[in-house]
Order: C-alpha cells, then sequence, then structure tokens
C-alpha cells in the first residue's frame, strides 16, 4: 500500500472518531453566537465562518466584491468559500483529547444552497455552475467531509434581515430582504431533503438569544455526539 493511501486511510480512522456538527442557518441566524456557546467544552474544536479570510484574499476583500456586483464575483467567491470550508473541514483536531469538531456552515452547505441559488438567480452561468458541481464532486468522493450533525438554526427572513442591519457589517448594507428570503427557502429545501446526509437538529431561532441557548443545553448531550459510535 503506498505512503499517501496510508496516510488516507489513517486520516479517516482518525476523523471517524471526530463527531462532526455543522451550525447552519440564515445569515444573522445566531450561528456564531452558537459556537462561542460550545467555546466552554474542552472536547469540542469550534470553527467559526472564516469571513476575515473572505474578507483578506491578497489584500481583496471577496465578501465586498460579491455584494458589489454578485453576477461578477459569485463564481470566484464560491471557490473561496469551498476552499476554507474544506480546510476546516477535513483538518485534523487540535489536540487527541477533542472528540468533536464544530464549524460554522459547510462544504454540503455551499453546494445545495447558496450555489443553488445562485444558479437560480442566474448569478452563475451554465458552465460556471457545472465547474463548482464538478470541484464539490471531486472533493466528497476522494476526503472525509461527512457529517454527523446539522444543528439548523431556523429563522424568519425578516428578523435575522432585522438583526444582520442591526450588526452593520459594511459588506451587508444594501442587502435586501429577499435574498434572506432566497436563501432561507433554499436552507429549507436543503434540510429538509431526504439526501440531507445527516440528523438535522432544528432550533427555533427567532427567539431570544437566551431561548436558544436554553436549547442548546438541553439538546448538547445529542449535539456532543452523546449517541455516537466511533
Ligand atoms: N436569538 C437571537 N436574538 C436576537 N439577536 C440575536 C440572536 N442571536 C444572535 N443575535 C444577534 O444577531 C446578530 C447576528 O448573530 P450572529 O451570531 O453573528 O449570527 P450569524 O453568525 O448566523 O450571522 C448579532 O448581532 C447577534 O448578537
Ligand atoms: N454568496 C455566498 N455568500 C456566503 C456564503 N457563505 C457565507 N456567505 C456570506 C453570507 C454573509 O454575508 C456572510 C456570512 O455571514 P453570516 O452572518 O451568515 O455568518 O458570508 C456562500 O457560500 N455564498
Amino acid at each position: 500500500m503506498s505512503n499517501v493511501t496510508t496516510i488516507t486511510n489513517a486520516a479517516r480512522i482518525v476523523n471517524k472518531r471526530l463527531f462532526k456538527v455543522s451550525i447552519e442557518g440564515n445569515i444573522g441566524s445566531g450561528k456564531s453566537t452558537c459556537i462561542k456557546f460550545f467555546e466552554k467544552y474542552p472536547v469540542v474544536d469550534t470553527h467559526a465562518e472564516p469571513i476575515s479570510e473572505w474578507r483578506n484574499v491578497s489584500g481583496h476583500n471577496l465578501l465586498g466584491l460579491v455584494y458589489s456586483d454578485t453576477k461578477e464575483w459569485t463564481f470566484a467567491f464560491q471557490h473561496y468559500v469551498h476552499l476554507s470550508r474544506l480546510k476546516i473541514q477535513i483538518s485534523p483536531p487540535t489536540n487527541p483529547n477533542i472528540t468533536v469538531k464544530m464549524f460554522e456552515r459547510s462544504v454540503q452547505n455551499s453546494r445545495h444552497c447558496f450555489v443553488e441559488n445562485a444558479k437560480k438567480q442566474d448569478f452563475l452561468k451554465e458552465p460556471e455552475y457545472e465547474v463548482l458541481q464538478q470541484w464539490f464532486d471531486y472533493t466528497e468522493k476522494n476526503l472525509d467531509t461527512s457529517l454527523d450533525l446539522i444543528v439548523y438554526l431556523r429563522t424568519t427572513p425578516k428578523i435575522v434581515w432585522e438583526r444582520m442591519m442591526k450588526r452593520g457589517r459594511a459588506e451587508e448594507s444594501e442587502v435586501p430582504l429577499e435574498y434572506l428570503e432566497q436563501i432561507h427557502e433554499s436552507y429549507e429545501k436543503w434540510v429538509s431533503s431526504p439526501d440531507v446526509g445527516c440528523e438535522v437538529l432544528t432550533i427555533d431561532a427567532d427567539r431570544s438569544i437566551e431561548s436558544v441557548q436554553e436549547d442548546l443545553e438541553r439538546y448538547s448531550y445529542k449535539i456532543l455526539g452523546g449517541n455516537h459510535t466511533n
């Protein structure tokens, strides 16, 4: 057996001991707040969305570009989002005591939510969409990007649009409510699909931070892989 195969198999074995959880939800649904909530558990590796990377790709703010000229920049942005999510999802744990890897959104989300919406809204040309799909297919077949659980923070678009505006990210200042409605529809279709590929724990995230965190505590056994067999 070649060294590459041996290393790949070893990585799969290490990865399999990890319970992998993606925190999913619309813009402003509370994903980052949720990730911070679980930082208190020493067995959990948390990974926030790498927005600072997207804002500085060799000096270029891809997040700003994709919102300023969506048709022009969606193809490039989705490539970079895929790369940044892949690095998180296939990286080994930071130490041997880690049993849970928790991250904000996933390559599965990019493929089945944002890229699908971009195609539907003509932000992507057909050949661009196909190129992205082939990237997703290749990485899904050749790397372990599997998920054990999706925690879906379900929200109402109007509520998260108001939170997004209040949060005040410069790049998002012109994002219309209609876009969050589109992303909401893409999420609802994806997480309710029989092909979603893992369990989905849905939490009503329209409620107060305190109420959401009460649910996160209540379901922490499941979210931290309590029933997970290695
Ligand atoms: N349940 C909630 N109720 C009210 N505001 C919230 C709630 N969860 C998060 N927020 C606030 O809304 C904004 C978006 O939260 P954040 O965790 O950054 O969401 P995301 O990472 O999904 O974009 C932040 O200003 C945050 O303080
Ligand atoms: N076009 C895309 N935009 C994306 C993708 N993943 C994230 N994002 C955007 C949405 C937000 O403006 C920002 C992340 O902020 P949150 O508030 O959702 O944490 O980045 C994508 O794949 N495509």
